[in-house]
């Protein structure tokens, strides 16, 4: 089997590592390519792939045994194509699939968002599979990406096409999860991303971000809002983590010494992870905010629902994602509106 990973960022470069590390026959076989921009190219090829996670994992691939290209072309024998762009470039990179993959590859989109495999499926003619990525990923520099949160990837496979990606993965202590309702899967994460714009926003780490009741308070109101809009459109958001998602605005208005209990057995997280979105504003990138919390709103404005909350966090992030300056710090009261 050979794998390319198109997109090759924080996720991208976490799984690849963790594949690269536990298999040497995937570098040896030239078995293994990274897809990416030249600014990643030139640290990894300089500096190789470290991964490390919450849970002491810690793996080093040398640059010598790393397959990294910037240039399409090298899809060209992949039978499996880990998708790991952002929902932005999901157009983009099906044009790129359709110039250069083969007919017979199996596309597996590891984004967050809920449209990217229906997307993907309309531009390209290759199987494509819906995943979902629990975890944290963020990328410290020199080759180095730390993992940190737990929990399984989830993937649908209903004509058992994926035995061999989920295999290596598996063995890379990737544990998989398949699911026959990955819809509800990715609804599911879809609740826990919009906690992504306001950790952008506030600037601070995801641990003691949600250690704060203030922005514990507007998450309630974010989460309220979603919740609503999804029950208008006939979705069940499945449980992708250890809490049921129609619980969790309760949950996130709980006084800090209740949360912190309920949150020392079931909320795994390293003090250092930030979500994905503060490293796009970091980094000056255009963010996913419009499949995001910017879903909530369009399916909102659909069903006539109100979602002012979401709707004054998009324009926030929006806002920071044009001044090109990083997170803002915004206090817990600047994410509500007055
Ligand atoms: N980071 C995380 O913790 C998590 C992320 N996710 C999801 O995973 C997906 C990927 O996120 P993440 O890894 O953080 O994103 P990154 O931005 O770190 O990685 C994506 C990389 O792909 C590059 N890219 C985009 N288009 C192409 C292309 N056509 N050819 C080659 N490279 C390309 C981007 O370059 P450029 O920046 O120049 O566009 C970027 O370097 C997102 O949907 C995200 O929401 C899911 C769970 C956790
Ligand atoms: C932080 C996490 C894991 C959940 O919100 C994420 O998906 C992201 O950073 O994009």
């Amino acid at each position: 089997m050979k794998i390319a990973v198109l997109g090759a960022g924080s996720i991208g470069c976490y799984v690849a590592g963790c594949l690269l590390a536990s298999d040497p026959t995937l570098s040896a076989a030239n078995a293994l390519t990274l897809i990416g921009r030249q600014r990643l190219y030139d640290d990894i090829t300089a500096n190789g792939l470290k991964v490390t996670d919450w849970q002491g994992r810690e793996q080093l691939t040398k640059p010598e045994h790393i397959a990294f290209s910037i240039e399409n072309d090298s899809l060209v024998d992949a039978d499996v194509i880990l998708l790991c762009v952002k929902s932005q470039d999901t157009e983009q990179a099906a044009a790129i699939i359709n110039q250069h993959a083969k007919q017979s590859a199996v596309v597996v989109s590891l984004q967050n968002g809920v449209g990217n495999a229906h997307l993907l499926r309309q531009h390209i003619k290759q199987c494509v599979i819906a995943g979902m990525v629990p975890f944290n990923v963020f990328y410290k520099g020199n080759g180095h990406f730390h993992c940190g949160t737990e929990g399984n990837i989830a993937l649908e496979d209903p004509n058992n096409q994926c035995s061999d990606i989920i295999k290596a993965l598996n063995n890379a202590s990737l544990p998989v999860t398949v699911y026959n309702d990955m819809k509800a899967v990715q609804y599911g994460k879809l609740i826990m991303n919009l906690n992504n714009a306001v950790n952008a926003l506030s600037g601070i780490p995801l641990k003691s971000q949600l250690g704060d009741r203030q922005y514990r308070l507007v998450m309630a109101k974010v989460l309220s809002e979603a919740l609503a809009v999804l029950k208008a459109e006939g979705i069940a958001p499945a449980r992708t983590g250890k809490v049921i998602p129609k619980l969790m605005p309760k949950i996130m208005k709980l006084p800090n010494f209740l949360f912190n209990v309920m949150a020392s057995s079931t909320l795994k997280i390293d003090p250092e992870a930030r979500s994905s979105m503060y490293e796009d504003l970091a980094l000056g990138r255009r963010t996913e905010i419009d499949y995001l919390n910017g879903e909530i709103v369009r399916l909102g404005e659909e069903n006539h629902i109100a979602t002012p909350v979401n709707k004054h966090i998009v324009n926030l992030i929006k806002q920071h994602e044009v001044a090109k300056k990083g997170s803002p710090h915004l206090p817990a009261n600047a994410l509500l509106l007055k």
